[in-house]
Formats: structure tokens, sequence, C-alpha cells
């Protein structure tokens, strides 16, 4: 065994130990170019993260999968050694997420076989670049973990100096393509919800759709994100494939919740036009969405649940003012929410609490999750779901799991979704809802 060094006087008793090291570069594409299980990609903002193997996975079911997933990630980084020189920046983190409903899917041909209802894991190798700074982060478990943390170093850290810039490739074209409903069954499920809202069951619900496409050439999800990188550098860029089974990705441009000590952001975004061709038509229908009375009340009420839901973990909730959040294809009303802790909470903890936001599920929250189980014929799985990582101090980042897709080599499964109220018109809707797949399958075909 190596000779010790520093923090490693409790190795005795440590059975997770992390090693870290500044990188020149960090080519976060070459950690996800391999068949290793479990990879992650992450990208927000200037910072981005590529993470692959697991040094520790946590897996959970049912009503308290969120609860248990704390537990578990919280008892495995207070195990864990890390050097006191480590910037945060470099520090450790789980990644994972959460499937939309709570218990598994058991349906046959799935194209969410592999994901459980929750999954973490801490990663073997951690390559995070933020600015201009390149760091890499190995972790290991067990009696050797510190000299197995140390050798990943040394390895990884050559093999990355080694990797040079790839080609983005091209989409893969797509060959087959279902919708699910067709056109008329979904003018069926908005016309059943709208009924449900006139009766006063329910105030909205977020009706999706699936798109099953067969690609006509093997699909590099790491491409697609390169890809992205480029057309939606704004969004949360994502991928994660589990132990088993498909990858799933998205460009979303939701944060469902962010926290950094005691502070909290999060934001409610709703309400969608479409682009226009000129600079003058993409501002009037900005202005034409502002002044939506249908798309404001919409958006309202997503900003006012999350307020609402807030309120038990901090006494002051502020809610910017509504503006527009432009993307490449469509156009969303938000509002910027943020709030001050009362006391220490982790991330998951609001996690739990906030989803799911109105923006993906509805209101009356459980009025509103029976009519999405009752009404789609397919499996939501992560899709709209809780994305992202946490660290060691309980902070950390999840984005919501839209403009996104599942996918193997050959098939993806895209899904989008639109806010359905009183005055919801079910062509619009359909329409809104072809806008939202676009992110993805522009990317594909
Ligand atoms: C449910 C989706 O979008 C949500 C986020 C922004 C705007 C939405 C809307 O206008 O309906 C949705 O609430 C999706 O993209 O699948």
């Amino acid at each position: 065994m190596e000779p010790l060094r520093g923090d490693e006087t409790t190795v005795g008793e440590t059975t997770v130990v992390a090693r870290g090291c500044r990188l020149d570069d960090a080519p976060v594409r070459a950690v996800l170019e391999t068949d290793a299980r479990p990879r992650f990609f992450w990208a927000a903002g200037t910072e981005s993260i590529a993470a692959r193997g697991s040094a520790a996975t946590v897996t959970a079911d049912g009503q308290s999968r969120f609860d248990d997933v704390r537990t578990a990630v919280e008892a495995l980084f207070a195990d864990c050694s890390v050097p006191d020189d480590l910037p945060s920046v470099a520090r450790p983190r789980a990644f994972g997420g959460f499937a939309f409903h709570n218990g598994t899917h058991e349906g046959e041909d799935s194209p969410w076989d592999g994901f459980p209802s929750a999954a973490f894991f801490l990663p073997e190798i951690q390559v995070t670049r933020r600015d201009d700074d390149a760091w890499l982060t190995t972790v290991a478990t067990g009696p050797e973990a510190a000299t197995e943390a140390e050798t990943l170093l040394e390895e990884w850290r050559d093999r990355l100096v080694a990797d040079s810039e790839r080609n983005p490739g091209t989409p893969p074209g797509i060959s087959h393509r279902k919708r699910t409903p067709t056109q008329d069954g979904w003018r069926e499920q908005v016309a059943a919800a709208t009924e449900s809202i006139d009766r006063g069951e329910l105030q909205k619900v977020v009706l999706a759709q699936s798109l099953s496409a067969t690609l006509d050439a093997e699909l590099s999800v790491p491409d697609v994100m390169a890809r992205l990188s480029k057309t939606y550098p704004d969004c949360y860029r994502f991928m994660l494939s589990p132990d088993s089974g498909g990858t799933f990705f998205g460009a979303t441009p939701e944060r469902l919740v962010s926290v950094r000590g005691r502070t909290v952001r999060t934001e409610a975004l709703a309400g969608s036009t479409g682009r226009g061709d000129t600079p003058a038509e993409d501002e009037w229908l900005a202005a034409e969405l502002l002044d939506s009375e249908k798309d404001r009340h919409e958006q309202k009420l997503v900003a006012d649940a999350i307020r609402d839901q807030l309120k038990p973990f901090a006494s002051t909730v502020r809610i910017g003012d509504r503006t527009v959040r432009r993307l490449a294809t469509v156009q969303h009303l938000r509002t910027s929410i943020t709030a001050e802790l009362d006391d220490d909470e982790h991330v998951l903890s609001l996690v739990e609490a906030l989803h799911p936001t109105p923006a993906v599920g509805g209101l009356p929250p459980d009025a509103a999750l029976r009519t999405i189980r009752e009404t789609e014929a397919f499996d939501r799985g992560w899709y709209a779901a809780p994305i992202g990582w946490v660290d060691a101090a309980g902070n950390g980042t999840f984005a919501v799991g839209i403009r996104s897709a599942v996918a193997t080599e050959r098939e993806a499964t895209l899904f989008a979704g639109a806010g359905i109220v009183a005055d919801s018109d079910p062509d619009r809707e359909w329409d809104e809802v072809q806008l939202k797949y676009r992110p993805i399958l522009d990317e594909l075909e």
C-alpha cells in the first residue's frame, strides 16, 4: 500500500475515499465515450460535469423514496474522506434523479426498463469544468480505497490528457415514428380535462404525449449533448445512463430548485408560444404571450403553488416580475423565485416538497396526478421529474427533466406536455406540444 497522506489518518474507519487533481482541460466527452455504466453528464451555465462508474449506488422506491435517498446519500458522504485542499467545485457529488410518479413501472418493453423510481450514484470518475478551471475527482470504497482512488486518479489523468477534440457528428435520421395519443385521441383527452375543470374537480392538469422514433443509424447521446450545447446553451443539458437500459437525456429550460447554504432558487415557467421568423414577429409573439389571460393564469397557478410549497421552509419567498424566456423554438412566461431558508435544509427535502410543480403536474396535485395516470397511455418514467446532483453539504441543483427523451442505440422515445386550463384549445395545445419536441427531434431527424 502506498504511504498515506494528510487526511488519511482516519482511513482505518473510512470506507469511501476521494482524490482529486487539477486538469489543463476537461475533455468531458472522453469520460462519456465508453460503455461504462452508470454515466452522467450535466451542463448548466459555465459548469459542466461528466461522471462514470459507480463507487456507490443508491436506489429507492415508493412514497419515502426522497427521504430514503437523502438518508443514504448523507450516510455515504459522512463516510467519505476528502482531501481538505480540494476546492468545492471538485468535491465528489452524487448524481441521479427520480421517476415522475411514485412506484415502479412493470410494463413490458417499456423504454424505462432499468430506470428505478430513484437512482443516485457516487461516481468513480468525475470531471468538472467551471469557467477556465478543470478538475478530475476519483472515488473508491473498501479497505484499499485510498490506493484505488489514487490509482484511478493517475490512470485517468493520463487518459484525459491524451484525449483530443471530437466531431459532434450528425443526427441519425428517423425511419418510423409513432405518436401517443393520435391527434383525435388528444382532442378527446383535452376535452375530458377541460370538462373536469368546468366541474370544479381540477384547476389545471399538464397532459403529455410520447413520440417513439426508430432511428436510421446508431445514436450517440454524447454527440447530441455536444450539439445541444450550441443550440440550447442556456438550458440544463443532461444525460444519465443507469446500470442497465437506455439513456435519458434532454435540454431543459426549467430549474426545479437549487440550494446553496440557505439560499433557494427556483422558478415558475409555464405558458408557451412559438418563435417568429423575424425579430419583430418574435417581439409580437412575446407581447401577445405576456398579455394572454389564459397563459398568465396558467403561469400564476405555478408561481403561487411554488410559493406555498416553499412556505414551510422559508418565511420570506420573493417572486420576481413576469418575463418571457426565449428559447430556440419556443417562448415561455417565467418568474424567478428565491427564498432564504429558516433552517439548514438538504436540497432533496426541497426537491420532495416541490415535485411535481403545476408546470408538469397540476392543481389540486392529487386530482391532477390521478388524471395524468388515468389519461396517459404510456409511462412518464423520468420525464418531467427531478434530475441533478447533491453534495456532502446538502447543496445541489435539480432541473425538471422536460424537453427530453429516453433512447437506446436505434430507438428513441420523446416526451412533451402542455398545461390544460379552462379555456385550453386542443389543437393549439397539440401544436404547442409539437414545438416542445423540437429540441430533441431536431437532433434525431
Ligand atoms: C410540460 C412541459 O413544459 C412545461 C414547461 C413550460 C411550459 C409549459 C406549458 O406552457 O404548458 C409546461 O408547463 C414540456 O415541455 O413537456
